[in-house]
């Protein structure tokens, strides 16, 4: 009797072990399926439509990392217990692990906006729910969290495929500013998939070498070059000329800007010792481009200054681009880099002024050499008077800074003028010269 009493505890453990999470006791990833499975199975016979809703805390990793793994837990059990009393007695809760917990809604419409809005409902009382205090062993804590909904019907979708949708609609709410809900909808997944193609594909144009520089000059009040602004081109092999613009952030979120990043570097470095030899490139600055992510990397100042070595360049030649949004975080750090950077003699520029939050009080502290104004104030120069006054400012900042200014996006001659009657001191745009390959660059500097 003892023995069968044993076994069946015995049982029921490793049912426990194997089917719920021993956090929370909720379902784990295992019996989560199975339920899902059914609840499709379910959906199909009865033409009812149902709901996944993937949650997942927002900045949880500070909270385990700022009070320990003990709190976290202790606000994962609550989350758990709010959760349950969120939804009815035949939905699922589970966790998946980590902070990220799913639930799934049966039998809630045979319409799909009903089954929509029915969601939406409960979506929002999670919301709610998550975002009251909890008190952790004495700590008070408040925490939101992001909901990704994927609606299913029939057996239209695999449960593989629908995670995949509730993930993917869970990143949007994050995206979109966290503590919200999105659902998922199928413009969303062949961004995805885009996104996914152009990362493999840009692997590839690193291994291949497959990007480009092209040069921009910049002239002075004279009209004289006294340097170029290097921009990356990437002619991919099917789909021809890429723009930075699209692929330059996503090498951002992949990582992939450090590598690209030191080609460009390495590159131009390159093209300033090729420069050195001629009498009439020989004083040519070249404008170099750098991420946050780049600057960021403990051997960026060593990779620098190696790459100067490498090529004996004169490094008052070389100027890094730093934008603005970069110094928004780590200021100090940054400062730091730059400075390091300014003892071996090269020189930063500012990019894109004007469209951030820069104050005079860390302006002051940046070892700068150039403010550019940004082309969304040249643009309108002549019909928009805040415009004006912006760029006015702009000179009179970078006046009283000891800064040269130098205005991009120049497509007009009375662009132009008002620039030089304002005390700009540099000039780049089409009106100058289109980023060219260097070639043609050095074509239309000898004409
Ligand atoms: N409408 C108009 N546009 C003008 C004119 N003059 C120049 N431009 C364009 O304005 C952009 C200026 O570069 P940016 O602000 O540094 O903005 C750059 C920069 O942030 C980034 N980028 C380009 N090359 C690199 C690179 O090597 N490394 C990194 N990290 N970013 C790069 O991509 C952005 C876009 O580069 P591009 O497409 O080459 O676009 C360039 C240039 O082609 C003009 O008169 N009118």
């Amino acid at each position: 009797m003892a023995d069968i009493t044993s076994n069946k505890a015995a049982a029921k453990e490793i049912e426990v072990l194997a089917f719920y999470d021993p956090l929370t006791l909720l379902p784990n990833r295992r019996l989560f399926t199975d339920r899902l499975n059914h609840a499709l199975a379910s959906s199909a016979r009865s033409q009812n439509k149902g709901a996944l809703l993937f949650i997942d805390l927002d900045n949880f990793k500070n909270l385990n990392d700022s009070l320990g793994h003990a709190v976290g837990d202790m606000l994962l059990l609550q989350v758990a217990e709010r959760l349950n009393n969120c939804v009815r007695e035949g939905d699922t809760v589970a966790r998946l692990g980590g902070d990220e917990f799913v639930v799934t809604l049966e039998d809630l419409s045979l319409q799909l906006d009903e089954a929509a809005s029915k969601t939406k409902l409960i979506g929002e009382k999670i919301l709610h729910q998550v975002s009251q205090p909890y008190n952790l062993g004495g700590h008070e804590h408040q925490i939101t969290c992001s909901i990704g909904v994927a609606l299913f019907h029939h057996h239209e979708q695999s449960q593989d495929e629908l995670l995949k949708q509730a993930d993917i609609a869970m990143y949007q709410a994050k995206k979109v500013g966290r503590n919200a809900i999105c659902f998922f909808d199928p413009g969303m997944q062949t961004s995805i998939n885009a996104r996914v193609e152009l990362e493999r594909d840009l692997n590839i144009a690193i291994n291949e070498q497959q990007f480009e520089l092209f040069y921009q000059i910049q002239l002075d009040i004279h009209g004289q070059a006294i340097g170029a602004e290097a921009l990356i081109r990437w002619p991919h092999p099917e789909l021809g000329l890429i723009s930075p613009a699209k692929f330059i952030p996503l090498a951002e979120e992949t990582d992939l800007i450090i590598p690209i990043g030191s080609w460009v570097l390495d590159t131009a470095c390159a093209q300033l010792k090729q420069w050195q030899k001629d009498t009439s490139t020989q004083g040519l600055v070249l404008s170099v481009n750098v991420s946050a992510k780049q600057l960021h990397q403990v051997d960026f100042t060593s990779t620098v200054q190696n790459t100067i070595n490498k090529y004996a360049i004169n490094p008052n030649l070389l100027k890094l681009e730093i934008t603005e949004s970069m110094l928004l975080n780590s200021i100090e750090d940054t400062i730091n880099i730059m400075s390091r950077l300014q003892t071996i003699g090269v020189r930063f520029s500012l990019d894109d002024f004007g469209t951030g939050y820069s104050s005079l009080q860390y302006l002051k502290r940046l070892p700068l050499n150039q403010l550019k104004i940004d082309q969304s104030f040249v643009r309108d120069i002549t019909v928009d008077e805040s415009n004006r006054v912006i760029i006015r400012t702009i000179i009179a900042m970078a006046q009283s800074l000891g800064l040269e200014t130098i205005a991009e996006g120049v497509e007009t001659e009375a662009q132009r003028t008002y620039l030089l009657t304002n005390g700009c001191t540099h000039f780049q745009g089409y009106l100058l010269g289109k980023p060219l390959p260097i070639h043609d660059f050095e074509s239309a500097l000898k004409s």
